[in-house]
């Protein structure tokens, strides 16, 4: 933990951010930048960000693959922000991901108020979570007790259904993609890897290896079909179980995660273990995200109604 702080807290601010110099994308309207909603949850929403240079950089929230993200301050209103700095090398998945936030408007998902591009970078102005990611509070608590993984899960539960109405599959569900605000509530982050399914087959495949599902895994194996949402299930029992265990669960304690240890875990491994000490109701809840055949596993509607998640509504 002590090395999270430091990422996050002691980090230099080295990257600058980028002249306002904007360059059109699919779907998106151009220069000089735009705001992709505004709304009442917004805590500003009547003076959005127009320009990156409305914001000051603060200091470092934490780092990507692909980016970094600053916490901000605008330097009239005196709002804070998240700032997802990206280097942009691929436009197209880009306009994916961008056509995707300009949709979304959830309190089970983080907002993004404005996007911003360049030629060499992609600039999310976003809402603050103050307490960082699932991530970073596993890495500090070591596991969760059961009513605060049945809260989390139904959050992202409210958020995963919010989406599939939107017909946008996730693709990228794990614990540093969601982000925990000043109240404690967790909202689905990144988009990165997310894809709109027209109702056909979906055949996504990026995402990280550790919260894929078997059949996003070993396609053949587990048969092509609708297994977009379904994946989202698998990669939230992933989740719940880490966040019970306070370690990754696929796993044995100790085990180098490497990426064939990983895809046999998942894939050939018979079952997941569940420890003994959990409850009834969570061992359930778990055992049906995570079957393996996504044609038998539970959707997310069901997930909602299962008694781990309203009984401790
Ligand atoms: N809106 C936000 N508010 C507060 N902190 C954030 C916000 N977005 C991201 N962060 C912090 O920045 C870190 C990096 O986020 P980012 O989305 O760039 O990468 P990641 O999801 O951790 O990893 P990757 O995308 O490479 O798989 C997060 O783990 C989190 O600690």
């Amino acid at each position: 933990m002590s090395l999270v702080r430091e990422r996050r807290h002691q980090e230099p601010l080295t990257l600058s951010i980028p002249p306002p110099l904007y360059i059109r994308i699919a779907g998106v309207p151009s220069p000089p930048s735009f705001s992709l909603s505004s709304s009442s949850a917004s805590p500003d929403s009547s003076s959005p960000v127009e320009t990156l240079n409305d914001l000051e950089k603060l200091t470092v929230l934490g780092r990507g693959t692909g980016g970094t993200v600053y916490k901000t301050r605008h330097r009239r209103t005196k709002t804070l922000y998240a700032l997802k700095l990206l280097r942009s090398n691929d436009l197209n998945a880009t306009a994916v991901e961008t056509d995707i936030l300009k949709r979304i408007e959830s309190s089970f998902i983080v907002k993004c108020y404005a996007v911003f591009v360049n030629s060499s970078y992609l600039c999310y102005v976003m809402e603050l979570m103050e307490k960082g990611s699932l991530h970073e509070a596993l890495l500090a608590r070591q596991g969760f007790p059961e009513p605060v993984i049945s809260s989390l899960a139904y959050r992202v539960l409210q958020g995963l259904r919010y989406l599939q109405e939107m017909r946008i599959v996730h693709g990228d569900i794990k614990p540093s993609n969601l982000l925990i605000n000043e109240k404690g509530e967790v909202k689905i982050a990144d988009f990165g890897a997310s894809r709109i399914v027209a109702g056909g087959d979906d055949y996504g495949s990026s995402g990280t290896c550790a919260y894929m599902s078997p059949e996003r895994v070993d396609p053949e194996k587990w048969g092509f079909g609708k297994v977009g949402f379904a994946g989202d299930v698998w990669s939230l029992g992933v989740v719940v179980l880490e966040c019970y265990l306070g370690r990754y669960p696929l796993t044995k304690p100790g085990d180098k995660p490497d990426w064939a240890a990983l895809i046999c875990a998942i894939c050939c491994n018979e079952e997941v273990e569940i420890p003994a000490s959990c409850s009834p109701e969570f061992r359930d809840f778990v055992g049906k995200c995570l079957e393996k055949d996504w044609r038998k596993r539970v959707t997310v509607e069901e997930l909602l109604l299962h008694s781990f998640v309203i009984n401790r509504l």
